[in-house]
């Protein structure tokens, strides 16, 4: 045991080449993930939270994608610089990658026993009989009834919800040490998916695993998270502990967000959308929705992420401020139309 983390993702910058320009999906972003911790990674759609996740296992299709810069550190190694068949040897196997879109993970023409044991040959020396009862606990431990008979169904033999536990089976098979769970569970229904929560707490404490955990559920993140990044417009916004994400949010936009979780008294969407991701705008990419924006928030770069706690980091410039005192945005704009007509 060491104390460097599990995981370190530092200032990455993951960028794709397309048609309207330079898409700046993750664009300088940094945490970490402690051996036994959850990180919660939230955000609204297209911040750029599955894009940071397969910059971590270098599953960035090339081109378009380009890693422009910053290091993935997976047990002090940088994954950026790994060669092809370490990296190989790592995902399922150390790393369990739980995709957004699974589709593709499955090949329909081998029964689901036959690809998890092939996962677990893969990875552990073991024999075809203990490879098929672990597949057949796995399958059983995700919630697939009859797991016994199940196991040699083919994939198109599965509904959807049970497809995608029998991917989160798979990415667990070899009992990783870090676990990449993108929106695992959102088309499962609510039961199955705190049965699959209470599995990755299980494996969490028995053998102390990492995991990062997409989701857009707030009250998932609750249920689950030690540690929560707010990611906006590629940006980490905000991160701390869930308890101070939850009781002492910082960053507008994560207010934001919370204001939006069922029982609190605004269920609308935050209002207005993501910036430009070829041309985001100067200053906090938040600003343009921001009500707490002044005209410092809308030059210069995104501020950086000030230290405001114990582990408790926002990128915004009035972190210092009480936002109850903070100018009407009326007034600002009035102060900024006189300031203008005076130069
Ligand atoms: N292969 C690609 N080519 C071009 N742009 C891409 C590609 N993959 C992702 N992007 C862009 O990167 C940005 C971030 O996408 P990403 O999928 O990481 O968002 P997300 O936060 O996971 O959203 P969601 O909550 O909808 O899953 C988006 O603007 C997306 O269009
Ligand atoms: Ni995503």
């Amino acid at each position: 045991m060491t104390d460097e983390p599990l995981l370190s993702i530092q200032d990455v910058q993951t960028y794709f080449h397309t048609d309207d320009g330079l898409v700046r999906a993750v664009d300088g972003v940094s945490f970490d993930v402690d051996r036994g911790e959850t990180v919660c990674v939230v955000g609204e759609s297209g911040s750029g939270k599955s894009v940071t996740c397969e910059t971590v296992t270098q599953l960035i299709p090339m081109p378009p994608g380009e890693i422009a810069g910053g290091e993935v550190y997976f047990d002090g190694v940088d994954m950026t610089a790994l060669p092809d068949d370490e990296l190989r040897e790592l995902r399922g196997g150390r790393i369990g990658h739980v995709f957004q879109n699974p589709q593709g993970a499955l090949n329909p023409v081998y029964t689901v026993g036959y690809q998890i044991r092939e996962a677990i040959d893969a990875h552990h020396d073991v024999s075809k009989a203990e490879a098929r009862q672990r597949a057949v606990d796995l399958l059983e431990a995700v919630g697939i009834p009859e797991a016994a008979t199940r196991v040699d169904d083919y994939p198109h033999e599965f509904s959807g919800g049970m497809k995608q536990r029998v991917v989160i089976a798979m990415a667990l098979v070899c009992e990783p040490d870090l676990l990449i769970a993108d929106e695992p569970t959102t088309a499962l229904d609510v039961t199955i998916e705190a049965q699959i929560l209470d599995l990755f707490r299980d494996l969490q404490d028995e053998y102390d695993m990492g995991i990062v955990f997409v989701t857009h559920d707030l009250g998932v993140v609750a249920e689950i998270a030690d540690t929560v990044v707010v990611m906006y417009a590629g940006k980490v916004m905000e991160s701390g502990s869930v308890e101070d994400i939850f009781e002492n949010p910082a960053h507008p936009y994560t207010k934001a967000l919370l204001e939006c979780l069922p029982g609190q008294s605004n269920l609308e969407p935050i209002p207005g959308s993501l910036p430009s991701t070829t041309d985001p705008p100067d200053g906090c990419r938040f600003h343009d929705r921001c009500e707490y924006a002044t005209e410092e928030c809308r030059v210069g770069e995104q501020p950086p992420l000030y230290e405001i706690g114990d582990e408790h980091q926002v990128s915004c410039i009035h972190w210092r401020d009480d936002i109850d005192e903070l100018p009407d945005p009326a007034e600002v704009h009035d102060a900024t139309v006189s300031l203008e007509g005076e130069l």
